[in-house]
């Protein structure tokens, strides 16, 4: 006799990110466009919980829940795929089911997708019991999306090529923020696009160099930070979504040292002074009637890890002749 036992859920809380620097070169023959980016880590999470299931797929509850797919498309399944395939798994019928629960944004610049696809594959190697390195998962990551592999580091890092090779940047601060969210999603290739249509009929600003900003970030003073924010496909942003312009004002005039458009947004995040400030802009912000909702997060924060298991629970034994 033989007791075959099914290991627990998995479950993985896993970061928005913010570029506090983002910097985008021409677009590449794949379509793609060489970054230098900035990503930190904020202490908005999504939680991912894998299990082994024999109706397998994926759920999604919570933020903007009714707008992901549940599909083959889900940036989720396809990481679930991906490993499979990887370690000689069944890819097609893996027997695992993910339930999302989301607080990120969907399609609001902060990588929530992605880091649903980081907290999967960092689920299934510890319910599938794999021996693989967080680099080796990181090469998959790279694979599902140019911000998969962050979500798996988190922190705050330097990220080049589409965005995929990351750097950790060390430092002990915390800086505070405040989010806005929009009241609809961008998608992402969309303002790739605006910005090179811009830079085709005239000349949009660019970001500094990226040195400044990792020196404003050691020194951990927000004021000096703020002044170093800086994101190229903010104009691309702001060019189809007007209203983000008003929200910008809106933060500073609540008391936020600066406003930035969060990846390709149409989020934003405010840089404020520390964490009482952070509240008070919230609440303004929340009341000036600019955006759907407001959150107040910190980072730098940990990148996607397990945060619960429960005791195995044995399956009826399974008798062999
Ligand atoms: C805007 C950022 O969030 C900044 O961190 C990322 O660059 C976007 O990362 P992502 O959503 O993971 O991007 P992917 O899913 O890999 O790509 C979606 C689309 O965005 C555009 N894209 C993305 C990354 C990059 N370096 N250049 C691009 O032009 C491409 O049109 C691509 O087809
Ligand atoms: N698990 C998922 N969570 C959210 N969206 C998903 C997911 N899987 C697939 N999608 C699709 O991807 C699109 C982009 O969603 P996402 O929330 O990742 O955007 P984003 O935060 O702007 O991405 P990024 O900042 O990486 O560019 C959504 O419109 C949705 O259709």
């Amino acid at each position: 006799m033989v007791l075959a036992v099914v290991p627990p859920p998995v479950t993985v809380r896993v970061p928005a990110k913010v570029n506090l620097h983002l910097a985008v070169g021409d677009v590449r023959p794949d379509g793609y466009h060489d970054l230098v980016t900035i990503f930190q880590a904020l202490s908005l999470v999504d939680e991912v919980t894998v299990a082994v299931a024999d109706e397998p797929g994926v759920e999604v509850h919570g933020e903007g829940a009714d707008q992901v797919p549940t599909g083959a498309s889900n940036l989720a399944w396809r990481a679930v795929q991906l490993l499979a395939a990887h370690v000689g798994k069944d890819a097609d019928d893996p027997k695992v089911r993910v339930v999302i629960r989301k607080a990120i944004p969907v399609a609001g610049g902060m990588a929530g997708g992605s880091a649903d696809a980081a907290a999967t594959l960092v689920g299934l190697s510890s319910l599938w019991r794999l021996d693989i390195s967080r680099d080796e998962l990181a090469g998959l990551a790279g694979k599902l999306g140019a911000d998969v592999p962050f979500a798996l580091y988190g922190g705050t890092a330097l990220g080049t090529g589409r965005g995929e090779r990351i750097v950790p940047v060390l430092g002990r601060h915390q800086f505070h923020w405040v989010l806005a969210f929009d009241r609809r999603g961008l998608s992402t290739p969309d303002v790739f696009d605006e910005l090179d249509r811009l830079r085709a009929d005239g000349d949009p600003p660019r970001v500094g160099a990226v040195e400044a900003v990792l020196e404003g970030l050691s020194s951990g003073d927000p004021r000096q930070l703020a002044l170093l924010l800086g994101n190229d496909l903010q104009a691309a942003a702001v060019s189809l979504r007007p209203n983000l312009r008003r929200t910008l004002r809106a933060g500073v005039d609540a008391g936020a040292l600066a406003g930035i458009v969060s990846g390709s947004g149409p989020t934003t995040a405010f840089l404020c002074e520390d964490a009482d400030t952070a509240v008070r802009v919230a609440a303004e912000l929340a009341g000036a009637g600019v955006c759907r909702t407001v959150r107040v997060a910190h980072g730098p924060v940990p990148g996607a890890r397990a945060i619960a298991t429960e005791e195995p629970k044995p399956t009826p034994p399974e008798v062999h002749a």
